[in-house]
């Protein structure tokens, strides 16, 4: 399974910053010796040095796997520094100024929709202050040139920002389509992956439940598959009331996986039992019909084992329940040996 494609957006980013410090990186460089040897603007050859210094290390960070979260945001800050700056102390027939029509494009890309909006705001304000400020200059005497200029730099903008939105949005509904189970909205197998190896950082209290309910194919053989449909919708909503702490996945016809983290064995143990009652105190309408069924628990806590052992062990603790008689918690869990 590739849980990697799960993080498309980060991995989008960092690929779009790795060649845009390299382009900059470059371009900066030859800018700063012309703006050094003919045009002699060594304040601003300075700033472009520099820039071009910290877009190289930003490259070979990310050539070497080292992502931080600042470099994206301070490469977006810095161009900005430099074309606001090269603006302000060069000539304006240089065509610096221009530069700017580029970021919106950069900040979207970069850091999404809610930076990409301030910072394309700001920008504009204060690229439109400087240039104003150098009103006098024969470029800007066209009051024609100044509105296009305006409407382009708004253009460039508004597709950035309707891009990223979109793209950031159809993001998000692939992400649920691989990792939701589309029935009852619970989590497939892939999100349970996904939560164990990337998102549960802190696993030293972690705590599997596995949850099979009791003698569920009688249910679609007497009142049909629609009404069982409707069972595990209604269950699986239960599962994630009663344990909101932890994630709640679907990761068979009737059995679900609950994880999360418990301060002792105790509680965790005690929530186990609560999930049982509550399925075994909960009445559920479908079709006309009252349904009231039974669940029986596995439970094991997490100690260094992969995910596949983990479940192997709760699945053993699943059907000891299941031999014992059903409606019932079972777990390996030593509580003298975790009080102590
Ligand atoms: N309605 C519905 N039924 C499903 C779905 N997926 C699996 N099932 C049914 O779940 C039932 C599982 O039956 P068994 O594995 O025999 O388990 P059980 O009847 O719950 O018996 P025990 O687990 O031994 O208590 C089968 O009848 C499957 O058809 C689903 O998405 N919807």
């Amino acid at each position: 399974m590739d849980i990697a494609a799960l993080n498309s957006t980060k991995i989008l980013r960092k690929h779009v910053l790795k060649w845009m410090c390299l382009f900059f990186g470059l371009l900066s460089f030859i800018f700063a010796v012309f703006n050094l040897s003919k045009n002699h603007f060594y304040i601003v050859a300075g700033l472009e040095v520099c820039f071009s210094a910290l877009c190289f290390y930003i490259f070979i960070q990310l050539v070497k796997n080292k992502q931080r979260n600042w470099y994206a945001i301070t490469v977006c800050m810095t161009v900005t520094l430099v074309i606001l700056c090269g603006t302000f102390l060069a000539p304006l027939k240089n065509g610096l100024f221009l530069w700017a029509f580029s970021l919106p494009i950069l900040y979207y890309l970069l850091l999404g929709r809610k930076y990409g909006i301030v910072l394309s705001a700001t920008l504009l304000v204060m690229q439109s202050s400087v240039l104003l400020y150098k009103l006098p200059s024969p470029y800007f005497s066209s009051f024609n040139l100044a509105l296009n200029l305006l409407f382009i730099y708004i253009i460039i903008w508004v597709i950035s920002h309707v891009f990223e939105g979109n793209r950031a949005e159809f993001s998000k509904r692939l992400k649920n389509l691989a990792l939701l189970d589309p029935l009852t909205g619970a989590g497939n197998r892939l999100s349970m992956s996904h939560y164990f190896e990337v998102e549960i950082k802190d696993k030293s209290q972690l705590y599997l439940f596995l949850i099979d309910l009791d003698h569920f194919k009688q249910i679609n053989d007497e009142y049909g598959h629609d009404v069982g449909d409707k069972v595990l919708v209604e269950l699986a909503t239960l599962f994630r009331i009663t344990f909101a702490k932890g994630y709640v996945f679907r990761v068979g016809g009737e059995e679900f996986s609950l994880m999360g983290n418990f301060d002792s064995a105790q509680s965790a143990l005690a929530m186990a039992e609560n999930l049982r009652q509550a399925v075994a105190t909960k009445y559920i309408e479908a079709n006309g019909i009252t349904i009231n069924l039974t669940a029986s628990v596995g439970v094991v806590k997490y100690q260094q084992q992969n995910l596949a052992e983990l479940i192997a062990q709760a699945d053993k603790q699943l059907y000891k329940a299941k031999d014992a008689g059903r409606n019932a918690v079972f777990s390996d869990i030593n509580l003298c040996a975790d009080a102590a």
